[in-house]
């Protein structure tokens, strides 16, 4: 009986708590009175547009826009949200005071929480990674390219049929990210490589989720996301541990080192060492700390350059005649190479390749994305549309992206050397082209991640046949307005030596 009575207590507290939190976050915001967006009428209260809006993505946003134009709202998942295309997007990204983008990515997936840290604990990372890593990139490329033909090698060796590839690519991918993350010794251990390749991935359950508790409010989504990976068995607290242990003892030798060279030391190239050298006070370190910016690093590296090279060689299966030209331009950099790697400015040559990738980018990237929390108490558009504080503004990327004015009449086939005449490198900013996004938080680690993408293909192309089981193009897999590379085999055969 108490029992019972615990739990009728326990769940009118939870109900009141819900009707309460709800109460209150939709009272906040209706002070303004603004000159909204169109907000695109549906027919269910609660449910909103969430049903059309997952179906079939594509095409409910292609209808929304050819009928309420450039910028209008949807009812999804409990929430309002507003979608600008390419007349207005250039104004989210250029109003970074008005706009973030991590404050947006946090409500969804948010890793500060799980971390157990404020916000404002990722605003170095953007400098160290602009600075260190794609500042500092001759400094890496031999060493990327020796661990990426390393594990190139275990992972395919004399060929293999990779399925699903995503997973043979993260590891492939990790070990030399590893190399530049906390330098090539620790890049030996496989156990710490494992960890780098599915630290990210391992929160797939988590951001599964189906975020019914949105409907009533997102909030409560968030928070149910926050005690699920805090209470239950976790993967991703194992690989943290893993990783707090394998650098621990690095970290306390380097500053012992420091302390005891003083001016004489010579610093480790290596991101750990520029994390050691911002952070250490009188050479003691919080290794909790140290061990969460390594976490942050490798989640905005490993998964995202993996999961587009993974995309370039589906691209590549489905689109064979390219391959003549794409081998061509490889072999002529192989056979003029006299030294066992190529400099930065050799892999800045494969142009070819860098228009491949970059054709691939455009047309594998999500339907819609870089979601913009409006952080002012409102904001203007040019149009003279207004969204309040809070509302959540996304790119309608793949419109953009398929825009026959910005991208040219055949915006709708795959051209791999579409951007060659226009000298148009992967890494440049544009307005049509938005894989990195635009403007001041642009990917800072686009140049290492180009870089590295480049590299592994090269090599892959010089020592595989690379196919696919069946005639059939091979298409991605679609949740949602994202686009997940498909998990179809990929047969890698290996050539004969040179
Ligand atoms: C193909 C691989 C990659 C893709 C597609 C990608 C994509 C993106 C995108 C779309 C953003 C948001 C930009 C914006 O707010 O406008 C971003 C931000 C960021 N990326 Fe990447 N990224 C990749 C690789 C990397 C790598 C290798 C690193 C290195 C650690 C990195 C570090 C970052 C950081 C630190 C930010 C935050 C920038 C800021 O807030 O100022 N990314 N990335």
């Amino acid at each position: 009986m108490g029992l019972i009575l615990n739990d009728t207590y326990v769940q009118f507290a939870f109900g009141s708590l819900i009707i309460l939190i709800s109460f209150i976050l939709l009272r906040r915001g209706k002070h303004l009175k603004l000159k909204e967006p169109p907000l695109v009428p549906y027919k269910y209260p609660i449910i909103g547009h969430t049903i059309d809006y997952y179906k079939d993505n594509k095409n409910f946003i292609k209808s929304c826009h050819k009928e309420y134009g450039e910028i209008f709202s949807l009812y999804v998942f409990g929430r309002v949200i507003t979608l600008v295309g390419k007349e207005l997007s250039s104004e989210v990204f250029r109003n970074h005071k008005d706009f973030n983008f991590s404050e947006a990515t946090s409500e969804n997936f948010p890793l500060n929480n799980f971390l157990n840290r404020p916000q404002k604990f990722f605003n170095m990372l953007p400098k160290v990674v602009q600075v260190n890593l794609s500042g500092g990139i001759k400094l890496y490329t031999e060493r990327v390219q020796r661990q990426l033909i390393k594990s190139i090698d275990e992972m395919i060796g004399n060929g293999k049929v990779l399925e699903p590839p995503l997973k043979f690519f993260q590891f492939i991918i990790a070990k030399p990210i590893a190399a530049t993350l906390v330098g090539e010794e620790l890049s030996n251990d496989k156990e710490l490589v494992k960890s780098f390749a599915n630290a990210a991935t391992d929160f797939i359950p988590f951001l599964a989720v189906p975020p019914v508790l949105s409907f009533i409010h997102p909030y409560l989504h968030k928070q149910l996301m926050i005690i699920m990976f805090k209470y239950l068995n976790n993967p991703f607290k194992i690989h943290r541990e893993l990783i707090k242990k394998k650098i621990v003892s690095v970290i306390e030798k380097r500053l012992c080192e420091m302390k005891k060279t003083g001016d004489n030391y010579i610093s480790p190239i290596d991101i750990l060492q520029q994390y050691i050298e911002i952070l250490h006070k009188d050479y003691t370190i919080d290794i909790d700390v140290i061990t969460d910016y390594m976490i942050i690093t490798i989640f905005a590296s490993v998964h995202t350059t993996s999961n587009f090279l993974t995309f370039c060689l589906y691209e590549l299966v489905n689109n064979p005649q390219y391959h003549e030209e794409l081998l061509e331009e490889q072999e002529q950099l192989y056979k003029s190479n006299e030294n066992p790697y190529y400099s930065i400015e050799q892999v800045a040559k494969l142009r070819k390749l860098d228009s491949f990738i970059k054709e691939t980018m455009r047309v594998n990237a999500n339907y819609v994305s870089l979601q913009h929390k409006t952080l002012s108490s409102y904001f203007t558009f040019s149009n003279g549309y207004q969204v309040p504080k809070g509302r959540i503004v996304y790119i309608r990327t793949g419109e953009i992206h398929s825009d026959k004015e910005l991208q040219g009449q055949n915006a709708d086939e795959f051209y791999a050397f579409r951007y060659l005449k226009k000298s148009s490198p992967v890494t440049r900013a544009e307005k049509g082209f938005l894989l990195f996004g635009l403007g001041k938080h642009m990917c800072p680690g686009r140049q290492f991640a180009i870089n590295e993408i480049k590299v592994a293909l090269h090599y892959l192309l010089l020592n595989y046949d690379i196919k696919k089981s069946n005639s059939e193009k091979i298409k991605p897999k679609i949740y949602g307005s994202f686009k997940f590379p498909s998990d179809e085999g990929l047969i890698f055969v290996k050539k004969e030596c040179k």
